[in-house]
């Protein structure tokens, strides 16, 4: 399968600039991917539009950096996975560590979220990582078993493989300019894949497993070639044009 490059703009950008940056992305790329390549840009959902609409013909996909697990309804402030689809996108986020922490958001909205946007057509990037203080506790496979567990608990059945893909983000390397040593990267993406087979069972365990935390143009090549790592997730390097380009073509 590709490896997937995304970039998550998080509260960054608006419409205007969101379009600017598409356009000299395009540009960089010559509006051709490398081979074997995905790229999916998260804008935020103001800007989604505008950004799916930047281009007349493009190699990039789309995606929603959040979504509420319902149709529509009484939900103040909430977008539903149609509204995402109308928007011209076909991805969303869920469990971004700074939904967890900053907003609070539990395991068990992050896989009803997980569940109903797949199952309403959206292919997802479900995220999941864990602080420093659960590492220096010993508690990595811990959490990664139940926020895995959690998030894939209700999948809709049958799911082919490309439409789900798991982003390890270690919360400590998040904008911190700490990448994980390849040997946390390495670890934590076979626990992540042991842990896939038994919950997902074979059929769909061979989702791809994206690395994301403090990604740049000068390691993505490095993290890009390590076992079970298929893509990369990228926050403040992904701002720019041209580093993203560059991180696309590493
Ligand atoms: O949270 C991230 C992507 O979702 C990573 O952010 P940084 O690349 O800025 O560390």
């Amino acid at each position: 399968m590709n490896k997937i490059i995304a970039a998550n703009w998080k509260m960054n950008k608006n419409s205007k600039e969101a379009a600017e940056t598409i356009k000299e992305l395009s540009a960089f790329l010559n509006n051709s991917l490398p081979p074997k390549r995905e790229v999916i840009i998260f804008p935020s959902f103001i800007s989604l539009e505008a950004s799916t609409h930047a281009l007349s013909s493009s190699v990039l996909q789309f995606g929603a950096q959040d979504v509420y697990p319902a149709k529509d309804g009484a939900f103040t402030g909430e977008i539903s996975p149609s509204m995402i689809l109308d928007a011209g996108a076909a991805w969303v986020l869920t469990g971004h560590s700074e939904r967890r922490h900053i907003i609070k958001e539990e395991n068990t909205l992050v896989g009803q979220k997980t569940s109903f946007a797949l199952a309403s057509g959206l292919n997802v990037i479900a995220c999941v990582g864990e602080t420093l203080e659960e590492r220096e506790a010993g508690k990595l496979y811990d959490v990664l078993t139940t926020q895995l567990n959690q998030t894939l608990a209700k999948l809709p059945t049958p799911l082919s493989p490309e439409r789900l893909v798991i982003a390890y983000e270690p919360v400590w390397a998040i904008g911190t300019g700490k990448t994980a040593q390849t040997e946390d990267i390495i670890e934590a993406h076979a626990i992540i894949r042991e842990l896939l087979k038994d919950i997902i069972g074979t059929s769909v365990s061979q989702t791809r497993i994206l690395y994301g935390g403090s990604v740049k143009p000068e390691n993505a090549r490095e993290i890009l070639e390590l076992d079970n790592v298929e893509g990369l997730l990228v926050g403040g390097a992904s701002l720019k044009a041209e580093s993203f380009a560059k991180i696309i073509q590493a």
